[in-house]
């Protein structure tokens, strides 16, 4: 496994997207899982539907937030995911408007991934990005550079934010994650958060997960 990989450049991370004022970072981060698994399975980059899950999936909550495990399961019993041109994002809870019909992405499960971040490296590099679970407290004061706050700061156990792993490397000696956020691309780098790897800093090893597409 090599010492640094980034999917956005193998064409599996659609640009960085904005959530606006609903809790619907749970909804971003599902999506951007599942855009590169099918990415990486049909070669084609498809930006998927947000607003169909915050609408549609009825085991979480809308922009009152949710869990990426219980939207795979929700994408399975619904049928599939909408693009984000079919079914656009809006930003707030509205009717279910989904249609089976126009199912651009099918998922046949969902799979946890190990808290060992040396795991996580591996299954990242040999399988595509991963959803996960993170306390945000660090995210609302980060202005760049790799993110190393304390643990009194940034509780593991106190998991507030759905994002997405695409990428990780080492820079000065220092090894990071390279985290998609859905709070725009003027939020951090780019868009991007980078996080100091190999601490479970702020709990981010604590949920992994990613859909299956067989
Ligand atoms: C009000 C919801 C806020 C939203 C994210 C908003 S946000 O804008 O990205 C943000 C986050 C942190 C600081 C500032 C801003 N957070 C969530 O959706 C987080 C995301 C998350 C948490 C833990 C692990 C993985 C993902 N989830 C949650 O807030 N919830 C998890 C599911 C829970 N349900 C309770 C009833 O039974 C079904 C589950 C509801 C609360």
């Amino acid at each position: 496994v090599p010492d640094s990989f980034d999917w956005r450049d193998h064409g599996a991370v659609t640009p960085v997207k904005n959530q606006g004022s609903c809790g619907s970072c749970w909804a971003f981060s599902t999506t951007g899982n599942i855009e590169g698994q099918w990415a990486i399975r049909s070669k084609k980059l498809v930006s998927l539907s947000e607003q169909e899950l915050v609408d549609c999936d009825k085991l979480d909550e809308g922009c009152n937030g949710g869990l990426p495990s219980n939207a795979y399961e929700a994408i399975m019993k619904l049928g599939g995911l909408e693009t984000e041109d079919e079914y656009s994002y809006e930003g707030r809870d509205d009717k279910c408007k989904f249609n089976r019909s126009e199912v651009a992405v099918k998922i046949n499960g969902a799979v946890n991934i190990s808290s060992d971040e040396n795991e996580i490296k591996a299954w990242l590099y040999k399988n595509g990005p991963i959803s996960v679970g993170i306390n945000a407290f660090a995210m609302q004061f980060y202005w760049g550079g790799i993110s190393h706050p304390w643990k009194i700061f940034c509780d593991p156990s106190e998991l507030d934010h759905g994002v997405l792993i695409v990428g990780y490397g080492v820079k000065d000696g220092e090894p990071y994650w390279i985290i998609k956020n859905s709070w725009g691309e003027d939020w951090g780098e780019k868009g991007y958060y980078l996080v100091y790897r190999g601490a479970g800093v702020c709990g981010l090893n604590t949920m992994c997960t990613s859909a299956t597409i067989n």
